[in-house]
């Protein structure tokens, strides 16, 4: 066999893959490099026969070698090699010729596919952990931006919001929730936020996380809107909230809840005022219309507001006296027998009042059952008491800015004198079964017929109440001792009578005002209001006709007459036909006379003075 001529070096050392030469003639390896060296696990491969590397692959060497010979390069992966350590390597062998002084050679790249293949996996974990960073480093930054933009959206809330995880720890606060709750980020997070803000109910009970309905939303899975709660601030403050509490979760698993929440205290607080406001008005309106209704009834049945009529010393003394503390705020007492006009009176104190734009209202003391005279006087809410199906306003409410006219003071219950005069005092009411305190300003005038001094001692009137009351006394005068008012006051009512009932008026005589002026009046002025009355309806338009026989009081007088003896009869007789005379100037008949007078002809009185021996004075 002819060697060949060695090739030069550089045509397999140059290759950094393992590389070997053949001579193409002998199939003898005539070169390779230190790396074919390494794979084939020979270190004296020149001289060796290539194909004692290959695993009876002869054919397709001969096929490669001829492929290469006429492409001049070449690859092929159908020649397995076996090193000389016996392992068997997969190739990928490329080929080219070389010639060389004459001869040819086939020059051999070749390249271990499994050293290639985990290079090439290699290579692609690498590229994959490449893009993985990527990915993770595009995750990090959607997160970031996505709290960032949270963060943003969380802040600009005007709800406070915060998140708890599933032990109720708070994860996340929001700007809104640390200003209301005066908490800050810092205090909060990762603390039980529950003890912190939501401990106690308004009331001061406790308030266990397990009865909170933030914590039912997570537990349940639900969402919860509570509208009335308190939170409190970090200085112990009570915050109204209304919130809502939703359960959140990562990726399909519970991870806590959300909290949204908004400070409704001033949204309470103008529920409250609009509630009170509305109360004020139902009350006024109340008010109005009982204040309303009781002014109707007053007009109905009094006509105690027309002006005091008359001129005798004592009436001029009372209107002085009504001019006088009309204009201060005293409270007034008037006494005097029923009907000579102490309702009048306190009617006239309040119309020259400065009250006199809000109503008198008047209380009969005398007429109230003592059962109900609390409620009457002070008002009641519903259900005060069995039976208190409305609200109602008491007289003393209705009185508020104006007069209240206590008549016949002397008949308030005994128990309820001392909480009317500690009311009267303090100026404030408390209707029953109420516990609001309402300011009043009421000025009272109280009026009685009876001896007060007398019920004092008799214990049916406090005295304190009476001291209170006793400002200012007014006493009024029976009608019989101020005769000299009558034939004014006849001619007032009549003329008042015959204007309501229609009437032509009737022609007042002398004879009826000596008529009236010599009747006693148990009845006093409303008596002769009532007489005069009836006379302005018997009358018929022409003279006066008056019936003494029963006055108002309903009374006869024989039944206020003492019972006389015949003597005293003809005392009495004797006596009134001197008075009569002194009265007539000693004339006896005529118009002026005393028999007219007397109702009597003139032949009779002469009888009479005759029969009794009375002595005419001719004049006076
Ligand atoms: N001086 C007067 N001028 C005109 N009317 C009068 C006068 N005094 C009394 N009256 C009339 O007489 C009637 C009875 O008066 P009033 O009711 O004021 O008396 P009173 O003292 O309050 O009676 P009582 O104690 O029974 O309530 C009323 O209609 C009233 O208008």
């Amino acid at each position: 066999m002819t060697i060949p001529p060695p090739l030069p070096h550089s045509h397999v050392h140059s290759s950094i893959l393992p590389c070997i030469a053949l001579d193409t003639f002998s199939g003898l390896i005539v070169a390779a490099n230190g790396a074919a060296a390494q794979l084939l696990a020979n270190d004296d491969l020149p001289g060796k026969d290539f194909a004692s590397f290959l695993v009876g692959r002869l054919p397709e060497l001969i096929v490669f070698t001829e492929k290469v010979d006429h492409y001049k390069t070449s690859w092929t992966r159908d020649l397995p090699v076996i090193s000389s350590a016996g392992r068997e390597i997969d190739t990928e062998i490329h080929g080219s010729t070389v010639s060389h002084g004459g001869a040819t050679y086939l020059v051999m790249q070749i390249i271990d596919m499994a050293a290639y293949d985990t290079r090439s996996q290699n290579v692609s974990t690498h590229k994959l952990h490449a893009r993985g960073l990527m990915e993770w480093d595009r995750a990090r930054d959607f997160f970031r931006e996505m709290e960032n933009e949270n963060r943003l959206i969380l802040d600009a809330a005007g709800e406070g919001i915060y998140g708890i995880n599933l032990e109720g720890k708070t994860t996340f606060v929001n700007n809104a929730a640390q200003e209301m709750l005066g908490w800050t980020k810092e205090d909060l997070l990762g603390e039980d936020i529950h003890a912190m803000i939501h401990h106690h109910h308004l009331d001061g009970r406790k308030y266990p996380s397990r009865e909170c309905p933030i914590y039912h939303s997570f537990r349940n899975e639900q969402v919860n809107r509570v509208e009335d709660e308190v939170f409190w601030h970090k200085n112990g403050r009570p915050i109204q909230v209304e919130y809502t509490s939703t359960p959140i979760y990562d990726q399909q698993v519970l991870a806590g809840a959300v909290v949204i929440f908004r400070d409704v205290s001033e949204r309470r607080e103008n529920e409250r005022k609009l509630r009170a406001a509305m109360d004020q008005i139902d009350a006024l309106r109340e008010r109005l219309e009982q204040e309303n209704e009781y002014l109707q009834e007053e007009i109905r049945n009094v006509r105690s507001h027309y002006d005091l009529a008359g001129s005798s010393p004592a009436i001029m003394r009372t209107l002085a006296q009504i001019e006088l503390v009309a204009r201060t705020q005293s409270n007034v007492l008037i006494t005097g027998e029923g009907g000579t006009g102490k309702s009048l009176i306190a009617s006239a104190i309040h119309k020259s009042s400065s009250r006199a734009r809000r109503p008198i209202i008047r209380i009969n003391c005398a007429g109230i059952s003592p059962s109900t005279f609390e409620s009457e006087l002070f008002g009641h809410v519903r259900g005060a008491f069995q039976g208190a199906v409305h609200d109602r306003t008491g007289k003393l409410e209705i009185a508020n800015g104006g007069t209240l006219y206590l008549d016949e003071v002397s008949e308030i219950p005994i128990e309820l004198q001392g909480k009317i005069l500690k009311t009267l005092q303090e100026q404030t009411l408390e209707r029953l079964g109420d516990n609001r305190i309402s300011k009043i300003n009421v000025r009272v005038i109280a009026s009685s017929s009876k001896d007060l001094n007398a019920c004092i001692t008799n214990g049916t009137l406090r005295q304190d109440l009476y001291f209170y009351l006793n400002v200012f006394p007014i006493e009024c005068q029976p009608l019989r001792e101020r005769l000299s008012d009558i034939p004014e006051l006849t001619q007032h009512f009549l003329t008042l009578a015959c204007e309501r009932l229609n009437l032509q008026k009737p022609t007042i005589t002398k004879a009826n005002i000596r008529q009236l002026q010599d009747y006693h009046w148990p009845g006093n002025v409303r008596e002769l209001q009532n007489v005069v009355e009836r006379g302005a309806i018997l009358s018929r338009g022409e003279k006066l006709i008056l019936d003494l026989q029963k006055g108002a009081s309903g009374h006869s007088r024989a039944e206020h007459l003492d019972i006389l003896t015949e003597q005293q009869m003809q005392d009495l007789q004797v006596s009134n036909i001197i008075a009569c005379l002194k009265r007539c100037g000693g004339r006896v008949s005529g118009e002026e006379g005393a028999a007219q007078l007397m109702g009597i002809k003139p032949t009779t009185l002469y009888s009479r003075i005759k029969k009794y021996g009375i002595v005419l004075e001719e004049s006076e």
